[in-house]
């Protein structure tokens, strides 16, 4: 490894928040009218002081290993690899307590380099972490206290577009590739990958696989498991290369077990994804439904028909209408009301969003079919201009989360899939265990839901929640932890998911026994022993091991 490799493009590095979202220069106001709608929801609420860059770096200790060519030991490219994206993460960043820093940062730039880092950890005991863009929302990329040296692995400066096979509509990439330049390269030749995780402006392609993430636009293009044709690993038992066979019934398909892996079973260097043309016409759409019922009943309809949309998602009347404060003004929501009570849809009513991508002639027949769907339902189409509002602002609202804590409250989601029978059970039941988490501390909670991916069987659920701060970082992070704790033992014990795209990490591992059963548990940390005997990589995520006992009494209650 070459030294100039150590130090990560600084220009790239200093555009990032160091503790929040996205690009420095960027930012999502809200308006008079929104800061008045969330007063009104949680009341008047004081910010915490955050601390400065400077202050953290000078608590940021020394490392524990030795000036390397391999890696970087520079305090602020440590600080800046720390951390993810979730509620704790936030907390951590704003209030500088970050509490365990990796000992150094490791920027290799090819599968080679990653074998050499790997085969020195492998002789010296080093843990790695994995880190594709860093916006894990569930603690994924955390190192957790070890008395072992910890280093960050970036995959940072492996994003190239390597091969595109056109014929088998294949292309291989770097696996740290983010959203942007990923959909770049390929639209230069006319394809697209078709992921837009809301995360997609600093979320990688190999973040994305091991995460099993998903997109907005997942009913046209599929989630990333049907988007990953293979590529290869890098484990400490060696390098594994996984063929992009179309189908196969040669046994379990080791694709699988690579999607969800969070960065346990090596290192996923080179991804083969799926690729498609890009489309000759897109378009996204809003219709308003009379009420959440006929939002539900109308997106099964829609799916179960198989009508070919790209995107489709019915937010609940408390989302319709916070959107709605969040984004319009006093004017446009006066004229929409009217305009939908003019045609029977009144107070309670829900936004549904949908896209339709594909040839002209195609997407005649998809959107014709659509209407007269949303007839039946009673819902009023509005055509696209709320659609391309909508489009044009699709990853711009993790901003507003910043806008939100310097006004003092605290933001986050929570997510799971369940079957149709029991959306609407189960969506109600998540916000009012939210909505009143913290009624003992005479705190309000805003809570709203949207159904934000579909199939057949069912759907996921996707709620998010704000709260006033409270005075100290402790306290608030006492606050979440309960809301996160309520809400997620309520859904798995109410057949859904503990995550639909989010993943597990360190915040859902608690969780995962409890959906997957002992048996399925043990022989996944065999296989995964296997490839990773010393457990050096990323350790205390997806299985934990302090949580053996709740694993074996969970395990008892479900195999019984
Ligand atoms: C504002 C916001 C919006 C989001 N919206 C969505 C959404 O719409 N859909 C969705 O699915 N998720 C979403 N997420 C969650 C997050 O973006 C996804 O989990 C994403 O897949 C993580 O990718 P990353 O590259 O940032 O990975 P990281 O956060 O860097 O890492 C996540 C995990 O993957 C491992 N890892 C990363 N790269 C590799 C690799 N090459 N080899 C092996 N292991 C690796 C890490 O060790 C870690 O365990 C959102 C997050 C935020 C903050």
């Amino acid at each position: 490894m070459q030294p100039e490799r150590r130090n990560m493009n600084r220009s790239q590095e200093d555009n990032r928040n160091w503790n929040g979202w996205g690009a420095r220069e960027k930012r999502m106001e809200l308006s008079q009218d929104g800061a008045a709608f969330i007063c009104e929801k949680l009341g008047q609420a004081k910010p915490l002081g955050v601390s400065t860059l400077a202050r953290v770096i000078a608590k940021v200790p020394d490392s524990r290993l030795n000036d390397s060519e391999l890696y970087s030991t520079d305090a602020e490219t440590r600080l800046r690899h720390a951390r993810g994206q979730s509620l704790p993460d936030w907390l951590a960043m704003k209030s500088g307590e970050f509490g365990v820093f990796p000992d150094a940062v490791a920027f290799p730039v090819s599968g080679e380099d990653i074998r050499i880092l790997m085969a020195e950890a492998k002789a010296n005991g080093w843990q790695l972490i994995p880190y594709g863009g860093g916006t894990s929302v569930v603690g994924h990329i955390t190192p957790c206290p070890s008395d072992k040296p910890v280093i960050t692995v970036s995959l940072t400066k492996m994003n190239r577009l390597l091969e595109l096979d056109r014929v088998d509509q294949i292309a291989t990439f770097g696996a740290g590739v983010k959203g942007p330049f990923l959909e770049a390269q390929l639209q230069a030749h006319g394809y697209t990958l078709g992921h837009f995780p809301q995360s997609f402006e600093l979320s990688t392609l190999g973040g994305w696989v091991v995460t099993r993430s998903s997109g907005q636009q997942s009913l046209g293009y599929g989630r990333i498991e049907n988007l990953f044709a293979g590529g290869e690993i890098e484990t400490f038992n060696g390098t594994v290369d996984i063929p992009t066979l179309p189908a196969s019934s040669a046994g379990p398909d080791w694709r699988q077990l690579v999607l969800g892996s969070e960065g346990h079973l090596g290192i996923l260097t080179e991804a083969k994804v799926r690729v498609t043309r890009v489309a000759e016409e897109e378009f996204f759409g809003v219709a308003f439904m009379p009420d959440w019922q006929s939002g539900i009943d109308c997106a099964r309809e829609i799916i179960q028909q198989k009508l070919p949309l790209s995107m489709l998602r019915v937010s609940n009347s408390e989302e319709t209408h916070t959107q709605l404060f969040l984004s319009a003004t006093q004017t446009q929501r006066s004229w929409l009301n009217r305009l939908l009570s003019l045609k029977g849809v009144g107070e309670g009513k829900c936004m549904l969003v949908y896209g339709v991508t594909g040839d002209r002639e195609a997407n005649r027949q998809s959107y014709k079919r659509l209407k007269q769907v949303l007839r039946r339902f009673r819902g009023v189409n509005t055509g696209q201009r709320l659609g391309k509002k909508w489009a044009h602002k699709r990853f711009t609202f993790p901003y507003l989360r910043e806008t939100l804590w310097q006004m003092g409250y605290a933001i986050d989601t929570l997510e799971t899939a369940t079957n149709w029978s029991n959306i609407e059970s189960m969506t109600q039941k998540i916000e009012h265990s939210l909505r009143d988490g913290l009624a003992e501390f005479g705190s309000k909670v805003h809570v709203f839901s949207h159904l934000s991916h579909l199939y057949g069987d069912g759907a996921s659920i996707y709620t998010t929640y704000l709260f006033p701060v409270a005075d100290s970082y402790d306290e608030t992070y006492r606050r979440w932890q309960k809301l996160k704790t309520t809400t997620s033992t309520l859904i798995v014990e109410n057949n859904g998911t503990i995550s639909h795209q989010h993943g597990v990490g360190s915040d859902h591992a608690p969780y995962l026994a409890r959906e997957k059963g002992k048996h399925v548990m043990a022989s996944l940390e065999t296989c995964f022993d296997y490839f990773d005997p010393d457990k050096q990589l990323n350790p205390g995520k997806l299985f934990k091991a302090e949580q053996t006992d709740r694993v074996e009494t969970v395990h008892t209650e479900k195999e019984q």
